[in-house]
């Protein structure tokens, strides 16, 4: 109660409020369009299918595109509204005017003999690939010590440059400002023509095809939690609820075959980096994840008992607003197990999950900007050096490129920075940074000798 928790439901009026302030956005002594299109979005986000507000929404969305002479787009808008019952006679108008213009543009391309594709560079791994993980350069090996844990070495030389891993997310979650501008499955730049889900005001997707591959991979069992967490514990907590999600799913939707699973795991035995990842089934890449560090046994009872907190209110959600509730109250097994997976993958996600970046132009620099959070199996064997000899950067499809930046030796570890650089991050400031979130001191050099 005192959480103010409530279900995630549609609200017409809520969604008209939403408009109007994109509609003010859009007035011609302001035309903040990007800001304008992500009120429209939210708007149909909050609307009811098939809804006049829906349909106005999506009507205005277009009157944007045309604006933006993103015309495919403005039919597309047009088609939509008209879905959604939209009754006015405006959008003929509109659809005759952009049908002119969309005629107009393919005849001058057809005429004009420059045509230049964006081509974008893929990077690729600069060593061959491992037989059995085609993701990793085969120089890479998975070790483990007292002082670091697990960590990865490289048995060769490495030099600036080199890319030794690309690997793909196992879960992604966007963050709140991209949460109407980009797709929530494939995370596409796709502000124009996103469609909702029909359950909650916080999914929108590119496609049907990602709205349906969404739901069948984890939405369903979100969709109703989203707003309540995101509202009380940010995104730290959709992670959570997605890596729960893709667990169940996973073991097509029986938390009973779930718990039959991890009772006879051997996690000892879980090597992301000798696994034949070739041949890897999806019950074996969640092994992966579910091994990663949780640093329980290192953590303060203070935190511990913050998890827990935070980890029972989840539960309770899922009990009370899912199909899991009723499976859980005939077997108290499974709901134990639930429980623990909550609690153990929001520990997990603390101290493992990774930001998905892309480059933005800022008033004359470019910076990188994050639009999203996710969790790679095994980027998370590189430990942090707050003067760190690899950088992970993201891909266009969400996959991270791990490249060298300082030479390496061979037998030496590979340090990745856990948003601690030295250069951007005074000794003090990293130290209480890392012990907090991710239960450590940190002795690397830059700590050592305090590099400025
Ligand atoms: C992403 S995991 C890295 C892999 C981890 N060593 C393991 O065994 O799973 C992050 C955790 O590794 C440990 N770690 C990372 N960098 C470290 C360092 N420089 N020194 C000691 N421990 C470190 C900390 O426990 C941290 O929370």
């Amino acid at each position: 109660e005192q959480l103010n928790l409530r279900n995630d439901v549609k609200d017409n009026a809520k969604a008209a409020q939403l408009r109007s302030q994109g509609n003010k956005m859009f007035h011609p002594n302001v035309k903040r369009y990007i800001e304008a299109i992500k009120l429209y979005n939210e708007s149909i986000a909050f609307s009811e299918k098939g809804s006049t507000e829906r349909s106005l929404a999506y009507a205005n969305r277009s009157t944007i595109c045309l604006k933006m002479h993103r015309f495919e787009d403005c039919l597309e808008n047009i088609r939509l509204a008209r879905e959604s019952n939209y009754s006015g006679e405006k959008l003929n108008q509109r659809e005759k005017e952009v049908k002119n213009a969309l005629a107009k543009a393919r005849n001058k391309n057809a005429s004009s003999s420059k045509v230049s594709p964006d081509v974008v560079e893929e990077p690729e791994l600069s060593y061959p690939v491992k037989k059995n993980a085609p993701q990793v350069a085969n120089c890479l090996e998975l070790r483990k010590n007292e002082e670091y844990g697990r960590h990865v070495v490289t048995t060769r030389k490495l030099k600036v440059g080199d890319v030794v891993m690309i690997e793909r997310p196992f879960v992604t979650v966007l963050k709140d400002s991209f949460r109407y501008v980009r797709c929530d499955f494939c995370h596409g730049e796709r502000p124009f023509t996103l469609i909702p889900c029909e359950g909650c005001t916080m999914a929108m997707y590119c496609s049907e095809e990602c709205l349906s591959k969404a739901y069948n991979k984890y939405h369903r069992y979100e969709c109703g939690l989203l707003r309540d967490m995101w509202e009380v514990f940010e995104e730290v907590s959709l992670i959570d609820i997605r890596m729960i999600a893709i667990a169940i799913t996973t073991f097509d939707n029986n938390p009973e075959a779930l718990k039959d699973h991890l009772d006879a795991l051997d996690e000892s035995n879980v090597n992301g980096f000798t696994m034949d990842w070739n041949k890897a089934t999806q019950q074996d890449i969640f092994n992966t994840v579910h091994v990663l560090t949780t640093n329980q046994e290192r953590r303060d009872s203070f935190f511990v008992a913050f998890y827990i907190f935070n980890a029972t209110i989840l539960h309770t959600l899922v009990l009370e607003r899912t199909e899991l509730g009723p499976v859980c109250e005939a077997n108290p097994a499974t709901n134990k197990i639930l429980l623990d997976l909550i609690l153990r993958y929001e520990q997990i996600v603390e101290c493992n999950s990774k930001l998905l970046s892309f480059n933005a132009y800022k008033v004359k620099e470019y910076v990188a900007e994050s639009f999203a959070v996710g969790c790679y199996p095994l980027i998370s064997m590189l430990n942090h050096s707050c003067a760190p000899n690899v950088q992970r950067i993201t891909l266009p499809d969400g996959r991270c490129a791990v490249f060298v930046i300082r030479p390496v030796l061979e037998g030496s570890q590979l340090f990745d920075s856990y948003e601690a650089d030295h250069i951007l991050n005074k000794r003090a400031m990293r130290q209480s940074m890392l012990s907090f979130m991710y239960s450590f001191r940190c002795t690397c050099e830059a700590c050592t000798f305090n590099y400025p």
